[in-house]
């Protein structure tokens, strides 16, 4: 399977239309690929709070319509990264989107764990509920979006149901760089899966994002790894060695799913 990870630039001087029509000509550029991945929140930029009103869309918006056509012209999946998303309820999520060779729109995932604390995503978007894989030729791809990293339940969830290709657009800020690596790295261990993080490079908002998107594989092995900039970065993956990994060492066999909590637990008088 080869695989390529769009580490799209996300600037304060290019508009979303100007980015959206560079982010179509790229992924056109990739046929022959199987799979293309483009970063978290590329067209308003993850960190530009102020323009996720304006730039909020329906799945079916100009985000969508563009990434289709380009996805059918190549005849490459594409997750297309994610968009802020106005649903019917008038509530903006962070979702991804995910196109088969044809071009259609064949899932969606509202990231579930809102980064920002008081700010940011936490404040102004609505928590996904859905924890989403889906079956494709290349194998069973597993939905989580760049904060998601951070909770490996999410992911040990995705593996239950079947993912063998963890997919997680980004836009990591540059400062925590090496947590990033880490994270991507021991999601890619603990579940014994391939691993696919697309970052977003360049500043917007504020904010330094980290680039360095990866292709690892089962083992912890780093197959591809972007620099800072805006990058295409193209990887082959045997995925013959995700059965063979968790034949060789069946670590997914030995959970105890019934560890029982500590006396003491959430206590707060607990010393
Ligand atoms: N967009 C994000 O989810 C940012 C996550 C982040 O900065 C972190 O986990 O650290």
């Amino acid at each position: 399977m080869r695989v390529s990870l769009i580490q799209l630039l996300v600037s304060d001087t290019e508009s979303a239309d100007e980015r959206r029509a560079r982010a179509a000509a790229l992924v056109r550029g990739r046929a022959g690929d199987d799979l293309v991945v483009l970063p978290e929140l590329w067209t308003t930029g993850a960190w530009a709070y102020d323009d996720w009103q304006a730039g909020a869309e329906p799945v079916d918006g100009p985000t969508a319509r563009a990434m289709s056509a380009a996805a059918r012209s190549a005849a490459v999946w594409l997750h297309a990264g994610t968009v802020v998303e106005r649903g019917d309820d008038g509530s903006l999520y962070n979702t991804a989107l995910l196109f088969d060779r044809s071009g259609a729109l064949r899932r969606t995932y509202r990231k579930i764990h809102r980064y920002g604390f008081d700010t940011g995503e936490a404040v102004w978007m609505a928590a996904g509920r859905e924890v989403v894989t889906i079956g494709t030729e290349l194998g069973r791809l597993g939905f989580a979006t760049c904060y998601d990293l951070r909770f490996p339940e999410l992911f040990r969830a995705l593996v239950d149901a079947g993912t063998e290709i963890l997919v997680v657009p980004a836009a990591w800020p540059a400062r925590r760089r090496e947590q990033w690596r880490i994270l991507v790295r021991a999601r890619a261990v603990e579940e014994q899966a391939v691993v696919l993080a697309c970052c977003a490079s360049g500043s917007h908002g504020g904010m330094e994002q980290a680039g360095g998107s990866m292709a690892v594989d089962p083992w912890g092995t780093v197959l591809a790894e972007a620099g800072a900039g805006e990058e295409v970065l193209t990887a082959e993956i045997d995925m013959d060695v995700v059965a063979a990994i968790r034949a060789e060492l069946p670590v997914l066999q030995d959970r105890v799913l019934s560890i029982p909590a500590p006396e003491n637990a959430r206590s707060a008088s607990a010393p």
